[in-house]
C-alpha cells in the first residue's frame, strides 16, 4: 500500500466522516442556508491565508525545480481563481472579508504555522495532502451538480474537483510518498502525527460550519 493511503487508514474515522459530511452534502444539494455559507467563507478565508503560507514554503523545500513546479502552478489557482472567488462570493453575500478567527479556524492556522515553521518538507506535505485529498474526495461525487447551484456553492465545487485538481492531488501524494522513503521512525511518526491532527481539524471545521459559524458584519 502506499504510504499515503497507510496514511489515510490511520485516521479512517475522521476521514469519512469529513469527506462525506452534511455541510457539504447541503452545499451540493442547495439546501445549505446562504447565512451558514457565508460563516464558513469567512472562517475559511482565514485558512487561505496560511495555506498560501504553507504552500509557499513547501515550494521553497522541495528537492528539485521539477518537484516544485506543480506546487507553484496550484500558489497561482489559490491566490487567482480561488481568491476571486472567495472575495465575489463574500460580496455577493454581502459579508466583510475580514473575520476574527473562530476556534476551529485559529486551530488550523495554528497546524500549518507549526508544519510551515519546522522547515521540514515531509510535516508540510503532510497537511498539504490532507488539506487537498479530503476536498477532492468530498467534491469529486458532486461535480456535475455545480452548474445547477448559486455560483457561492457551484463554483465550490468545481475548484475543488476535475482533472486539474486532482493532478494536484496526485503531485502532493507522489511526493509525500517518495520523501516518506528516506524518512527514519521518529520522522514517520511525526508525520502520522501531523496527518492525523490534520484530518481531526478537518471534521472539526466541517462540524462547526453545519452547526453555523457566526458570521461577523
Ligand atoms: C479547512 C480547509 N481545508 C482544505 C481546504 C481546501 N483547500 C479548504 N479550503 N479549507
Amino acid at each position: 500500500m502506499r504510504p499515503t493511503d497507510q496514511l489515510k487508514q490511520l485516521a479512517l474515522s475522521d476521514w469519512q466522516a469529513a469527506t462525506d459530511h452534511p455541510f457539504t452534502r447541503a452545499l451540493a444539494d442547495g439546501s445549505l442556508p446562504a447565512e451558514k455559507m457565508a460563516g464558513y467563507l469567512q472562517q475559511d478565508y482565514l485558512f487561505v491565508d496560511g495555506f498560501v503560507r504553507l504552500l509557499a514554503s513547501a515550494i521553497a523545500h522541495a528537492p528539485t525545480l521539477a518537484d516544485s513546479v506543480p506546487a507553484a502552478q496550484f500558489l497561482a489557482v489559490i491566490t487567482g481563481p480561488e481568491n476571486t472567488y472567495f472575495l465575489r462570493s463574500m460580496e455577493a453575500l454581502e459579508v466583510p472579508f475580514h473575520a476574527a478567527p473562530a476556534p476551529e479556524a485559529r486551530a488550523f492556522q495554528e497546524l500549518m504555522a507549526e508544519a510551515r515553521q519546522s522547515g521540514r518538507y515531509e510535516l508540510m506535505l503532510a497537511v498539504l495532502v490532507v488539506a487537498e485529498w479530503v476536498y477532492l474526495e468530498w467534491a469529486s461525487p458532486f461535480e456535475d451538480r455545480a452548474d445547477d447551484l448559486p455560483f457561492w456553492l457551484g463554483e465550490w465545487i468545481t475548484l475543488h474537483a476535475g482533472e486539474g485538481f486532482s493532478g494536484v492531488v496526485s503531485y502532493l501524494r507522489d511526493q509525500l510518498d517518495t520523501v516518506w522513503n528516506g524518512l527514519d521512525a521518529a520522522a514517520r511518526s511525526q508525520v502520522e502525527e501531523l496527518f492525523v491532527r490534520a484530518v481531526r481539524l478537518e471534521k472539526d471545521f466541517f462540524d462547526a460550519a453545519a452547526t453555523g459559524f457566526v458570521v461577523q458584519r
